[in-house]
């Protein structure tokens, strides 16, 4: 904790600095249910499907996108992993924060659908950036469902770089938390007019 005089005015301003710990506070609800383990669940390692072909994270018809792939991970985590092309730089060498951000939404929503079988939107999310990551590197993203409230599906996930420069397993170079909602199919009518592509899988859903 540190205290000091800022400002014309001569305010008291208190900061709280987080110099070991680099990540937010998430607290969750009282009353949080975890999810029952689906009787069909095949257990880890097995290939979680892109739920749309044409979504920037997990599309594989979606040149500009993520390309992420996604296996069941021990219980109900979901591994995802991307590497970090060129394209999604920021500063110079780096990650962009926005694409991180990106592939921690499409990692938690992954591994709410395949927890509880349902198509869920995000309404918040939150991240922790803890160490810079170069381009080329590839990114685990090993993401959860703590538990549900109703319609709300509260999520954790954490970064590593496993592969290419500054890979270290140990290392968890992001984290992120997140609240998603269960929707029925009618949440995605609004968006029938606008797609811009037709299914190309059994497992996909869209607004078509
Ligand atoms: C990108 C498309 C994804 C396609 C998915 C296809 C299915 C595949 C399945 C799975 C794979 C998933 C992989 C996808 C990964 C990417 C996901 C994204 O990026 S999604 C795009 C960004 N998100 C939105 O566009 C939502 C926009 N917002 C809304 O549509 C609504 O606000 C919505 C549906 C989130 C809630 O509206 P209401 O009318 O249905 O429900 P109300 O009653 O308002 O909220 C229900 C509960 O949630 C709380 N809540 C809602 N929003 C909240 C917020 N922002 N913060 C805190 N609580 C919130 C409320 O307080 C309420 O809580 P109480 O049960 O009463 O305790």
């Amino acid at each position: 904790m540190v205290t000091f005089w800022g400002g014309k005015r001569k305010t008291l301003v208190t900061a709280q600095l987080h110099y070991l710990f680099m990540s937010s506070t998430w607290i969750l609800p009282d009353d949080l249910a975890v999810p029952d383990f689906p009787a069909d669940h095949p257990g880890p390692g097995a290939p979680v499907p892109q739920h749309w072909s044409k979504c920037f994270g997990c599309g594989d018809d979606q040149p500009t996108g993520l390309g992420m792939e996604f296996t069941t991970g021990e219980g109900l985590e979901v591994i995802g992993r991307f590497e970090v092309a060129k394209r999604y730089q920021g500063g110079p060498g780096f990650i962009h924060g926005g694409i991180l951000m990106t592939a921690f939404d499409e990692a938690q929503g992954m591994a709410c659908n395949a927890a509880l079988r349902s198509a869920v939107v995000t309404a918040h999310l939150g991240i922790d950036f803890a160490r810079p990551i170069p381009l080329g590197a590839v990114l685990e993203l090993r993401s959860r469902v703590e538990g549900t409230v109703r319609r709300k599906v509260y999520t954790r996930s954490e970064a590593r770089i496993v592969d290419g420069p500054l890979a270290d397993p140990d290392v968890v170079v992001g984290s992120s938390y997140g609240l998603f909602i269960v929707v029925g199919h009618e949440h995605f009518e609004k968006g029938k007019d606008f797609v811009d592509g037709m299914p190309t899988g059994d497992q996909d859903i869209s607004a078509v």
